[in-house]
Parts: structure tokens; C-alpha cells; sequence
């Protein structure tokens, strides 16, 4: 009985069972501690619809059902916790993050914990073992949610005040009580964190959290992003991760990963400091061959894509270069325990399990296949002629075109994942185009009401 973490939080008196669906959300139910030991063992009941929905509650239909699905009969799929996340969220409250199974006891393809998960497995089955770390951005506004409701999040005040940009310390009170705030959550939890500072436009504030394995990355980045909008919202503030907002600088969520054997880092090569390794270059080879298939999972809404801006700190381009943050993927050659790869695409509206499976996934493809990258970008990859490198993909429709198109991800992530991605993802592009003002070229009301709050 000593070793049951659960049992052993004596004050609880409400336990909140969670996962992420395809959309990045979180989602689940709070169940009363004894609810939660009758069904703690074989998982929680919660409808289908569960990885079903759009962000503006609409069953995303017509797409290919998976087997669990039923063929659109609904039904249920349980959540089965795992119990090595579980932690006191807040007094009396427990949290515990879990996968997703169908009733007949399969593990569901779909789930995107499950995707990551997977992909860790194949890296183990190598040898090979995995550190990641996300950059988190987001942009807190003076408004209350509820006034930023009533204004349908339009004509909102950056915190923090206009004057001064990324890095500055002279910030306004309200701005530093609330990351003050927001870290002395962080360490209530015990996600390490490592810094904070504030981004370059208004109100944009930029987390830092240390690197773990790849689920354990992913499940704080999840966590952490519900602390910055609890913490908000109980300040009487609003908060968002959409990628752009307004016209000044978009929010991403860079990626940093590093690959170890039994030796050490493998993207290290003591006889060739401030140089990709041999395998490391191998990596780079797999991503750059999938980045196109890989841009639907790191740029997945519609408004993803206005993020990519020349000259704002964004990729535009299909490029790697060492120590070059205009590329998509930079090589950040260290010591031994700080060489890493950098991926800048992804945008802070990513679901950062299915983003890491597949930077992953084209990562393990290329050390499979010891793929050649192509040559390392040595200018700056903003503001080139067109066509003359191939640029990011310029929407959702033309990113999970080319994800369709793709076998080498599929071997990788599973056909259930990436055909269940490339359903919800059309979804997406049909509702704004059957919803929305139907102007591409400025940001819409209908985007602002679909994901500021919950992207
Ligand atoms: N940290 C930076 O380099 C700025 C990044 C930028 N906010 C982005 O959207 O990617």
C-alpha cells in the first residue's frame, strides 16, 4: 500500500483523468477519488467523440472511420491512466495523464500520446534513447477572458505594456506578477523549468522547460500551457497560443532534440567540434526528406501558416543550416551534452505529440536509411528568390496534401495515425472555407473564435 502514489495523496478529493486530442486539447473528466479506484485499472469511460471533435464542437464526420469508430455508431474508448504522471495539481485536486484504448482492450492508433510513444519505443528498440525540450510561447492580455469573450477577442492590450521588446527586464508589475506566478505553479508540479523571458512582440512571453524524454516532454508541455491559462484567467487575464494574432511577430514552439546511444550523444563527434556527426547528418537527412509530409503536424490550423513571415523569426524555407536560426532546422553543434538539432517550424498552435512523433519519425528514417542531407544553408534563408529553394508548404490544404502523399511517414507513425491526422486536418480546411469570411489573405473573426482559447 506504501507504493500506491495515488493513495498515498491523502487530501484529494477530486481526481482529474486527462489526454490530448488531435487538436492539442486537453480533455477527460474529474471523477471523485473512489470513482477513480473502481476504474482506475482498466481505464474510464469517455465517448469517442472524445477525438472526434473540432474546436468548435462539431463531430468532424466523414473521414474515414477507424475500426473504433465504429462506422459512425459512436461509442465509448477508455482512458487508462498512467499513474507515473500522476501529481497533486493543486490542493485536493490530482491530475493524471493516460492513453487511449478502444473496449476490446487495443490501443487506439488515433491517440496522439500513444503516436509519440510508439515512435520512443522504435528509437529503444535501436538503442537509442531521446531528449526533448519545447520552447513555449504565448501572448497574455490585460483583458479578463470573460472581456476578451464579449469583445470576440478583438482590440485586446497586450500585457506587460508597448514599450520595449524581447529580453527586457523593464517590464510592468502586472507582467511580472504573473510570471512570477506562472513559475511558482511550475514548481508546485515539479516541471522543471529553466527560464522565462519575454518575446518579441507585446505580451509575448517565451517558457523554457528542461529536456526529458520525449512522452515526459510532451505531457509538461501540456501541463504547462493549462498552468499559463489557469494562472491567467485566475489574474484576470486572457492568454493565447494562437501562431499570429496581429500583425506583429507570430508564436512558435521550437523543438530541441538530441539522440544518445550507450556511448553518449550520437549528434556529438569529439574529432569534429562545431560540426554535425556523422549521424547526426544521417537525422537531418530523414527530416529534410519528410519535412513536407511533417509540416501538417508543426503547422496545423489555418492560421499556422500566417506565422510565416520573411525576416520574423519563422522558416519559410525547406532548409538546415549549422547554427543558422533562419533555416526550418538548425544544428546546434556543443559539448557533448548540449549538440542538438533545433526544429523551428512548429508553431505554438502544434499538438507537440504528434509534432515530436514525426520530427522524430523522419529523424529514425534517416538513421535507418543513412540518408545524405542536402548541403547545409550558409546565408540567411529569409527574402530569397522565389523557387530558387523549396519553400514550406503555404497552407493546411497543400501540407496534409503532401502528408497524404507520403509512405515514409506512414512506416513510421502507423497508417491509423496519419490517415486519422489527414481526415481531421481536411476537416478543418472545409470548416473555414464553408464557415469563415472565406478571405485567406487577413486573419478572421472565425479564427479568432475557433482558437484563441483553445488551440
Ligand atoms: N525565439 C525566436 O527565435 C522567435 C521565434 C518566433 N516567435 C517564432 O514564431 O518562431
Amino acid at each position: 500500500m506504501s507504493s500506491d502514489r495515488f493513495e498515498e495523496l491523502t487530501s484529494v478529493t477530486r481526481v482529474r483523468v486527462e489526454a490530448t486530442n488531435q487538436d492539442g486539447v486537453l480533455i477527460g473528466k474529474t471523477l471523485s477519488p473512489a470513482k477513480y479506484r473502481s476504474c482506475r485499472e482498466k481505464g474510464i469511460a469517455l465517448p469517442d467523440l472524445a477525438l472526434g471533435l473540432d474546436l468548435n464542437n462539431h463531430s468532424a464526420l466523414g473521414f474515414g472511420f477507424p475500426e473504433w469508430r465504429r462506422n459512425g455508431t459512436m461509442t465509448d474508448i477508455e482512458l487508462r491512466p498512467d499513474e507515473s504522471t500522476l501529481v497533486e495539481w493543486k490542493p485536493g485536486v490530482a491530475s493524471v495523464i493516460g492513453d487511449l484504448w478502444t473496449l476490446q482492450g487495443e490501443p487506439i492508433g488515433a491517440d496522439p500520446r500513444q503516436a509519440l510513444k510508439r515512435i520512443t519505443a522504435a528509437y529503444a528498440e535501436r538503442g537509442l534513447s531521446i531528449l526533448a525540450s519545447v520552447e513555449i510561447e504565448a501572448t497574455v492580455f490585460q483583458e479578463s477572458i470573460d472581456q476578451a469573450r464579449a469583445q470576440q477577442y478583438q482590440n485586446l492590450t497586450p500585457l506587460g505594456g508597448n514599450a520595449g521588446a524581447a529580453l527586457v527586464h523593464a517590464k510592468s508589475p502586472d507582467y511580472v506578477e504573473y510570471v512570477e506566478a506562472v513559475v511558482a505553479r511550475f514548481d508546485e508540479i515539479g516541471i522543471p523549468w529553466e527560464a522565462y523571458s519575454d518575446e518579441a512582440a507585446s505580451g509575448q512571453i517565451e517558457f523554457n522547460i528542461a529536456p526529458a524524454d520525449p512522452v515526459t516532454a510532451a505531457d509538461r508541455w501540456a501541463r504547462a500551457r493549462q498552468i499559463m491559462r489557469e494562472v491567467a484567467y485566475s489574474l484576470g487575464r486572457s492568454i493565447t497560443f494562437m501562431s499570429k494574432w496581429s500583425a506583429a511577430y507570430g508564436q512558435g514552439a521550437h523543438l530541441n532534440v538530441s539522440v544518445s546511444d550507450e556511448n553518449g550523444n550520437i549528434f556529438f563527434d569529439a574529432n569534429k567540434p562545431g560540426e554535425p556527426s556523422e549521424r547526426m547528418r544521417h537525422f537531418i537527412g530523414g527530416v529534410m526528406a519528410t519535412l513536407e509530409a511533417s509540416t501538417s503536424f508543426a503547422l496545423p490550423t489555418i492560421t499556422s501558416y500566417r506565422r510565416l513571415m520573411e525576416l520574423e523569426g519563422p522558416p519559410t524555407t525547406q532548409t538546415w543550416g549549422v547554427a543558422n536560426k533562419s533555416c526550418a532546422v538548425r544544428a546546434v553543434p556543443a559539448d557533448s551534452s548540449a549538440t542538438r538539432l533545433e526544429y523551428r517550424l512548429p508553431s505554438a498552435d502544434s499538438n507537440m505529440y504528434c509534432t515530436l512523433a514525426a520530427f522524430l519519425a523522419g529523424g529514425l528514417l534517416g538513421l535507418d536509411e543513412k540518408s545524405t542531407p542536402p548541403a547545409p544553408f550558409e546565408q540567411m534563408a529569409w527574402a530569397l528568390v522565389p523557387g530558387s529553394v523549396p519553400a514550406v508548404p503555404k497552407n493546411l490544404y497543400d501540407a496534409v496534401a503532401a502528408l497524404d502523399a507520403d509512405d515514409q511517414l506512414r512506416r513510421y507513425l502507423g497508417d491509423e495515425f496519419v490517415d486519422y491526422w489527414v481526415g481531421h486536418r481536411r476537416w478543418e480546411w472545409l470548416s473555414f472555407h464553408t464557415e469563415a469570411e472565406r478571405d485567406d489573405t487577413q486573419l478572421s473573426v472565425w479564427e479568432f473564435l475557433r482558437y484563441f482559447e483553445l488551440a
